[in-house]
């Protein structure tokens, strides 16, 4: 038997659309396997009973299926499905790394993205390794078609999830089709001053660089509340603020003295909206972890 701890994670930080990820150090997937003659699953804790235990439409399965690795699959979720931090990402990174070693199958961690991302595209109908990527390999993570680059940041971050769900189904149905020069000009400007931010670790480039106009204004209208939850956070001291992976979680980067009242004040936003809503205080942290 192995088992793995696969973290949350945060996808697009606003600028980086589809490229960005970070893993966070709460909260998590735990994920055991054992060997078997065909693939097994269970799963149980947070939002278990909208998951299916069909091989077939769990993203584990197809992760077993790429490596030819069958087993019975236990999946604790720590990671609510739907929530825009990652919830399939980590049942299937931590569910790759874990059949590797049941089987020695000798896969690198960098190797085992794309075998990760065959899960996500059982939900999602693409292969996007953006939520993956940092998953497996920890960090701040930038994927591009053909490469993974990854950078080790310390960035105090809030994550607060409202009891809404978005799939990523839906919200990329949303995403424009097509943008104007100025804002991608924009959008790069932002990128840039991100990824230099994490390079430094520094939360008010970092917070400067989520600001993005191509896709978090659609997206953020998806979320009952955003304005009032970002403009709460921001008054709290958050250096910046966006739409955490697909949606509904909020993601808002700050000083760590500043962790929980940017928290509280989220909440009490969504909660203006009428909507609860629980806050994750995190940072940008390791990935999986093979026990
Ligand atoms: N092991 C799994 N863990 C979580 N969700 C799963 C799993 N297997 C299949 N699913 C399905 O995937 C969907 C959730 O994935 P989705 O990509 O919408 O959310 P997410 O992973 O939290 O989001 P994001 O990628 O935006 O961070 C749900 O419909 C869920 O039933
Ligand atoms: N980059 C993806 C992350 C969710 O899987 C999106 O925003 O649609």
């Amino acid at each position: 038997m192995r088992t793995v701890r696969a973290p949350a994670t945060s996808a697009n930080l606003g600028s980086g659309f589809d490229v960005f990820g970070v893993a966070l150090d709460r909260p998590a997937d735990v994920i055991r396997v054992e060997r078997a003659s065909r693939t097994t699953i269970d799963v149980t804790g947070v939002g278990s009973q909208y998951i299916p235990e069909d091989p077939e439409k769990n993203v584990v399965g197809a992760v077993a299926e790429a490596l030819d690795a069958p087993a019975h699959i236990e999946i604790d979720k720590g990671v609510r499905p739907s929530s825009g931090l990652g919830s399939s990402a980590a049942s299937a990174a931590g569910a790759a790394l874990a059949l590797n070693a049941l089987y020695g199958r000798g896969l690198s961690r960098t190797e085992l993205v794309p075998v990760a991302a065959e899960g996500e595209a059982v939900v999602s109908g693409e292969a996007h390794v953006d939520n993956v990527a940092p998953a497996l390999l920890g960090g701040f993570t930038v994927a591009r078609e053909d490469e993974v680059t990854t950078v080790e940041a310390d960035i105090a971050l809030v994550a607060c999830l409202p009891e809404i769900a978005v799939s990523t189904r839906d919200a990329r149905r949303v995403v424009p089709s097509h943008a104007d020069m100025e804002d991608v000009v924009h959008t790069v400007g932002s990128a840039a001053t991100l990824t230099v931010g994490m390079c430094r670790s520094d939360p008010e480039l970092v917070g400067r660089g989520m600001d993005e106009r191509l896709v978090t204004p659609a997206r953020s209208e998806l979320i009952t509340g955003y304005g009032g939850v970002r403009s709460a956070a921001l008054d709290a001291g958050a250096t910046g603020v966006t739409v955490s992976g697909a949606g509904p979680s909020v993601l808002a980067a700050c000083y760590p003295d500043d962790r929980r009242r940017v928290a509280a004040a989220m909440i009490d936003g969504f909660e203006d909206a009428g909507v609860e809503a629980r806050a994750y205080q995190t940072r940008v942290s390791d990935g999986a972890t093979l026990f």
